[in-house]
């Protein structure tokens, strides 16, 4: 077999982006040469800091390279300002868009051994919903009234629960070989259509449309409405697998979902579209924390991984998972927020360790 070379884009961002992405590097480079994978990096700028030095915060350098160069990248985090700043915009909201990577995949699990296993993946759409951002603020006598477009389409809304619809009998496959807390796949269709009958509601008919396909037909497809999803996500987080939403719901529930698992820094995300994917951890850039050396590395060390899976390498992926959960279930060598002691580097070296 001969060795394959991907072409990685590193971004690390703003905050604990700049602290994160190179451990995600150091692992790839860590992998062992079995695997017969090599890694070409490149450093791609992005976040308020490249704002505040270029101008952009999303310079079309880096769109092109990603584009035109490589095969995937790793995100780590930036700073976008809560206030409104002139020429500002989320780069990697934007990045989403103008590349379609039109999923944003987000597995939130605990370890087997953990007293209460949890082990879910967050589907949500990458490019639509409220996030089109298309607001508008108009004075009227009664003072100033802002106004946003929350746009869903039948063909974003389709190709979502198609993606969820695949990765629920990709985890089946898996499960087949593998202890799981689960034994059946379940798709749950979360929306909000008994208020947002025509959007929500447009959501609603073409997952269920794209989940009728007779190929899904081993898969229990559920609906729920986003609210009583909190409060069942909250209570039985075990009957969850694959949960598909629109893109603001998912990425509310994707931090809901992190305070289940014990850290947002365990949690893991990648921006899928065809052929091409963004490792990124769900955390943002973290300023409580940042230049103290002690971020959780995991969620972007498994951004990592659910990249090269994407990537179609789920054999370097399964070492990863293995190699951070060894971490985990021997709980020595842990990062503060799960209630250690380690620094980002000292977890790092011991996940390296057990590759
Ligand atoms: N993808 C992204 O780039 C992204 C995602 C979310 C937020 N943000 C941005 O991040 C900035 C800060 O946002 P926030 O404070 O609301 O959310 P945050 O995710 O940065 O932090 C929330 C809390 O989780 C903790 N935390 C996050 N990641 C951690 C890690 N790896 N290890 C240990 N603890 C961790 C933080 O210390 C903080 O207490 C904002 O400017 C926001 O716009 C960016
Ligand atoms: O702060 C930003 O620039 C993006 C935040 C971003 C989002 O999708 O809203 C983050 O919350 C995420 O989950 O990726």
């Amino acid at each position: 077999m001969s060795i394959r070379t991907l072409r990685i884009g590193l971004i690390p961002g703003d905050g604990i982006g700049k602290e994160v992405i190179p451990a995600g590097r150091r692992l790839l480079e860590a992998l062992p040469a079995s695997l017969k994978l090599k890694f070409d990096f490149v450093d791609l700028k992005a976040g308020f800091e490249s704002f505040e030095q270029t101008g952009s915060a999303l310079p079309d350098a880096t769109v092109d390279v990603l584009r035109n160069e490589c095969q995937g990248a790793l995100f780590g985090a930036v700073s976008s300002p809560t206030h409104a700043v002139k020429g500002y915009s989320s780069p990697i909201v934007a990045l989403r868009k103008r590349l379609d990577l039109y999923a944003n995949v987000r597995p939130v699990k605990t370890v087997l051994t953990a007293a209460k296993p949890i082990d879910m993946v967050i589907v949500r759409e990458n490019t639509e919903d409220l996030y089109v951002k298309q607001e508008t603020t108009r004075d009227t006598p009664e003072g100033k009234v802002a106004e946003a477009i929350k746009r869903i389409s039948e063909k974003a809304s389709f190709r979502i629960a198609a993606m969820a619809g695949d990765i629920a009998l990709r985890r089946q496959k898996i499960r087949e070989s593998a202890p799981s807390i689960h034994s059946r796949p379940l798709v749950t269709i979360t929306h909000k259509s008994n208020v947002l009958s025509q959007t929500d509601g447009l959501f609603r008919t073409a997952s269920k449309q794209a989940l009728s396909d007779p190929k899904y037909a081993s898969v229990a497809i559920e609906e729920q409405i986003v609210d009583s999803m909190v409060y069942k996500l909250f209570r039985q987080p075990e009957d969850y697998d694959v949960i598909v939403a629109p893109n603001l719901y998912g990425d509310i529930l994707s931090d809901g979902a992190a305070a289940l698992v014990g850290s947002l820094g365990l949690v893991p995300s990648a921006n899928v579209g065809e052929g091409f994917a963004i490792g990124e951890p769900c955390h943002g850039s973290a300023p409580d924390i940042q230049g103290k050396n002690i971020a959780n590395p995991i969620a972007t060390l498994r951004s990592a991984a659910l990249m090269l899976e994407f990537l179609e390498e789920p054999e370097a992926a399964a070492k990863i998972y293995a190699a951070v959960d060894a971490n985990l279930e021997e709980g020595k060598l842990l990062s503060p927020d799960l209630g250690g002691k380690a620094t980002t580097d000292e977890v790092v070296e011991d996940i390296l360790r057990r590759l």
